[in-house]
């Protein structure tokens, strides 16, 4: 009873998903490849989109064999660089006329000072701006789908973050465990105003903590590594991990609370610095300028 305890929410949704599509980023392992399991037992073709297509395709087969569903698929998607995004895109819109489900659960945590290929920090650059320009090249797909879901996935560390919009690429001051916390912020800040801003469409947008989880995401802290062994009863699988990301995916009714923050499978607070309208807005017009689009 204590696993199931901290084992959190579950996704209780019955929701099947033949002819629906679904991109995964990062799904080749961790919480996403959970959840493009269970979206892929549930009938959707799902697109794992990561980084190491060898990687991918090894879960890929994992997944098709488990669940009978031969339409799990594969492709490049390097969020630390933006000609792979761009690439990602320009291909997944060749090849695919819908787009119901985009999941953006991609993440890396307390990696050592560097930048992506575009110069910009990596928690930043892969965690929110990656995910920022691949679902504006996608949006398109998205509407004409409606309704359609996008699912931001954060943490609950964006309670310690903020926005440093004085040092965005932190060059004159780093700290890998803020780096991490400001990018989560960054995360449900995106959520917030991409709501604001697709009313209407059919498409709705949520923000999730998947609950402290055992993955590889750990792999740059020893420290961390080590606490989530000495306490492992208590750290969800990855199973249990990816319930909340498939509750806002799935779960019906959802749609008026578009914009809003999940653990558990339930809404849940978000600090006051990712209630800030104002924040949100400055933290978009950014992103937009460092990517070089127009979004409005
Ligand atoms: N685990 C936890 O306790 C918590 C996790 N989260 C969030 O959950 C999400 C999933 O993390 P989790 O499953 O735990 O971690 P994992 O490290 O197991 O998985 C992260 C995934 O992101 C991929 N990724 C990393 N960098 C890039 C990149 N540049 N381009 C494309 N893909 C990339 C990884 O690819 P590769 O395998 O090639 O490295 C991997 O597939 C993250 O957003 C994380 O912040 C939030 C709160 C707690
Ligand atoms: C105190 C404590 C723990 C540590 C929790 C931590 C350190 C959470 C970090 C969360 C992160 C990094 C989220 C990522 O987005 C455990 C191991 C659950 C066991 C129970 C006691």
């Amino acid at each position: 009873s204590i696993r199931k305890f901290f084992a959190g929410g579950v996704c209780r949704t019955n929701v099947q998903l033949p002819g629906k599509v679904v991109v995964i980023t990062g799904a080749n392992t961790g919480i996403g490849k959970e959840t493009a399991r269970e979206l892929a037992s549930r009938g959707a073709r799902v697109y794992i989109a990561c980084r190491d297509v060898l990687k991918g395709e090894s879960a890929a087969s994992e997944i098709r064999v488990d669940t009978k569903n031969s339409q799990v698929l594969v492709r490049k998607l390097d969020l630390s660089d933006t000609k792979s995004i761009r690439a990602f895109a320009e291909g997944f819109l060749a090849e695919e006329k819908q787009l119901h489900i985009l999941i953006n659960n991609a993440g890396v945590m307390m990696c050592p000072y560097s930048k992506t290929a575009d110069g910009f920090e990596t928690h930043l650059g892969v965690n929110h701006l990656g995910h920022f320009l691949l679902t504006y090249l996608l949006l398109e797909r998205l509407k004409v789908s409606a309704p359609a879901r996008v699912v931001n996935v954060s943490s609950v560390a964006h309670h310690i973050g903020k926005i440093p919009f004085h040092d965005l690429q932190s060059e004159r001051r780093y700290s890998r465990g803020f780096a991490y916390c400001h990018s989560k912020l960054a995360n449900v800040l995106f959520t917030r105003e991409l709501a604001k801003r697709l009313q209407g469409t059919g498409v709705t947008t949520y923000a999730v903590h998947p609950g402290v989880v055992r993955s590889e995401l750990v792999r740059h802290s020893s420290l961390l590594c080590l606490l989530w062994r000495l306490f492992s009863p208590f750290v969800k699988t990855a199973r249990e991990g990816a319930q909340t990301s498939l509750h806002c995916a799935l779960a019906e009714g959802l749609e008026p609370l578009s914009g809003k923050y999940f653990s558990d499978c339930k809404r849940t607070w978000v600090s006051p610095r990712a209630r800030n309208n104002k924040t949100a807005e400055r933290l978009w017009n950014v992103s937009c300028e460092l990517l070089g689009i127009r979004w409005e």
